[in-house]
């Protein structure tokens, strides 16, 4: 039996096409997308990947996480630390060096890896690299989108992971069942907010994801260092740092009245990108040292002729 399953993929910059999951029953490990995409069948862990009710002692801590990024991340929470970190004012870094400051963390919330971050920074970039090698800003962003991280360490405020990692979600309108523990918004204060718990909240229809208030974490905070030191990444790179975490939209299809046309577009690229962050997550280890060179010089090229600000003024 074959299972076929439609995918919307990119294959170039600016044309949306569809592809065909196959699932064959002679590929029991992996599923293969038309466009030549392998999906394991199996995180590091053995597991489904993003499997969210297995009991595990892994799901325990990862469900305290929720219960706790729930109920704190309010509307208002997250405007306040949008515009205290908009100012760029915390440590400064190269981006090398916060790749290196990931070492030491593992992040909690996530259900498909326990390496350090650096390992899955590069084993995301190297993924997307070898499927898309002309296009170096995907490696690029590949590399740095999860870079907001470094707000765990204490030159960055030493931020309790709940506010930093995790999928994150629009506030401001009514949170939406497709959020994986979604049980736990029924304690965060604007639950029964009457402004707050409407479809559109204080938003309008297809008013756009940039007026949109999401959870604070590494995903806004890496948009807002980006952004903020006037980088000329592509408007796609962009965009797959700020909303890649935001698993409701672009593997769940809620909120698609919140996006204006420009994010329709985008949201096409994201999930491209999405397939290399997810599913690169395994135990194939990368030898750091080996494709640093390639990395530097990446950071070099866009230091000379894009990034400047970003390069020398991570923060
Ligand atoms: O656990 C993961 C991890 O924190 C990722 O970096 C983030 O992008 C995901 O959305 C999240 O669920
Ligand atoms: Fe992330
Ligand atoms: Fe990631």
């Amino acid at each position: 039996m074959t299972v076929i399953v439609q995918e919307p993929v990119v294959n170039n910059a600016n044309t949306a096409a569809t592809a065909t999951v196959v699932e064959n029953e002679n590929v029991v490990d992996e599923v293969l997308l038309l466009d030549g995409f392998v999906i394991p069948k199996s995180n590091a862990f053995g597991h489904n990947f993003r499997d969210y009710e297995k009991e595990s002692s892994r799901n325990a801590i990862l469900e305290e996480f929720y219960r706790k990024n729930h109920i704190n991340q309010t509307y208002e929470f997250a405007r306040k630390m949008k515009e205290q970190y908009a100012k760029l004012d915390k440590a400064r870094m190269s981006i090398w060096e916060c790749c290196e400051l990931l070492n030491e963390y593992v992040d909690e919330s996530d259900p498909d890896l326990d390496e350090p971050q650096i390992e899955h920074l590069l084993q995301s970039a190297e993924a997307i690299r070898k499927d898309y090698p002309d296009e170096d800003w995907l490696h690029l962003t590949a590399l740095i989108h999860d870079l907001g991280k470094v707000l765990l360490h204490p030159s960055f405020g030493a931020h309790p992971q709940w506010a930093v990692v995790g999928d994150t979600f629009p506030l401001g309108c009514a949170f939406d069942d497709s959020i994986v523990h979604h049980h736990f918004f029924k304690e965060n204060p604007d639950y029964e907010n009457p402004a707050l718990n409407t479809k559109l909240g204080v938003y309008t229809e297809n008013c756009g994801l940039d007026k949109v208030t999401m959870s604070w974490g590494h995903d806004e905070y890496m948009y807002l260092v980006a952004k903020g030191n006037n980088t000329t990444l592509p408007p796609a790179g962009l965009f797959i740092i700020r909303f890649h975490s935001f698993y409701a939209l672009h593997r769940c299809g809620s909120y698609t009245y919140l996006m204006n046309d420009e994010d329709k577009e985008m949201l096409n690229w994201l999930k491209v990108f999405n397939k290399y962050d997810l599913y690169s997550k395994s135990k194939v280890r990368i030898n750091v040292e080996e494709v640093k060179p390639y990395y530097l010089s990446l950071i070099q090229k866009v230091y000379i002729y894009i990034y400047i600000y970003i390069y020398n003024y991570m923060i």
